[in-house]
């Protein structure tokens, strides 16, 4: 999605330790009018597809999951919490997930009452880095019974593995820009194909 390349060209910065910082506009500032851009992207992929709810995890992939449901006929949109919570009630499925950003494992868990078998999911995630998230969120489907549809990631970083191992394991992956390498000294960006 070349709007998507060029404000990580633009507003985006390379740091040590393989991390992208575009929090200017897609995860701590959210730039909405670009998250409904990247919904649209999105709804165009997975065209044809039944999806009955979408699912992401806490915290940065929450909002652009909200406003990509207004373009899969706003469908419920569930989010993994990464702690337990005197508001989690009932039946929960439950795995754990390394956090890339915060560099310690983290509980995943969602209500059973908000997934089940009767789900066709669409994972929707601010990055893909190693993978570990969507596995846990594909792990936790697979708990429910739920369908995996497809995933839509708005930043893939393509050196790091994790989206070409789900695209091997038969997956439907859609990521809006797919980042093949970066440069902390230069601060150079170059995204695949
Ligand atoms: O493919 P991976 O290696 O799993 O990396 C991607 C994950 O890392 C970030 O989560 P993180 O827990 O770091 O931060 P967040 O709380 O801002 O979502 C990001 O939001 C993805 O969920
Ligand atoms: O802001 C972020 N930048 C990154 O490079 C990254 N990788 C995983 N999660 C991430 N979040």
């Amino acid at each position: 999605m070349k709007e998507l390349e060029e404000r990580i060209r633009k507003e985006g910065t390379v740091k040590q330790g393989n991390v992208l910082k575009v929090d200017a506009f897609l995860n701590h500032q959210c730039d909405v009018a670009l998250y409904d851009a990247m919904g649209a992207a999105w709804a165009e992929h997975f065209q044809g597809k039944t999806i009955t709810k979408i699912l992401t995890i806490e915290a940065s992939g929450i909002g652009m999951a909200c406003v990509a449901a207004r373009h899969f006929g706003n469908v419920p949109v569930v989010f993994a919490k990464k702690a337990q919570s005197i508001n989690l009630d009932g039946d929960q499925y439950v795995t754990t997930v390394y956090s890339f950003t915060k560099q310690r494992e983290f509980p995943v868990i969602v209500s059973r009452k908000y997934l089940g078998p009767d789900d066709h999911v669409l994972l929707i995630d601010d990055f893909l880095a190693n993978g570990k998230a969507l596995h846990g969120l594909i792990d936790i489907c697979k708990h429910a019974g739920a369908t995996v549809e497809g995933i839509g990631i708005a930043v893939e970083k393509g050196f790091q593995g994790g989206g070409d191992k789900l695209r091997e394991e038969g997956y439907d992956l859609d990521s809006l820009a797919i980042v093949e390498s970066m440069d902390p000294e230069t601060g150079d960006i170059e995204f695949r194909g």
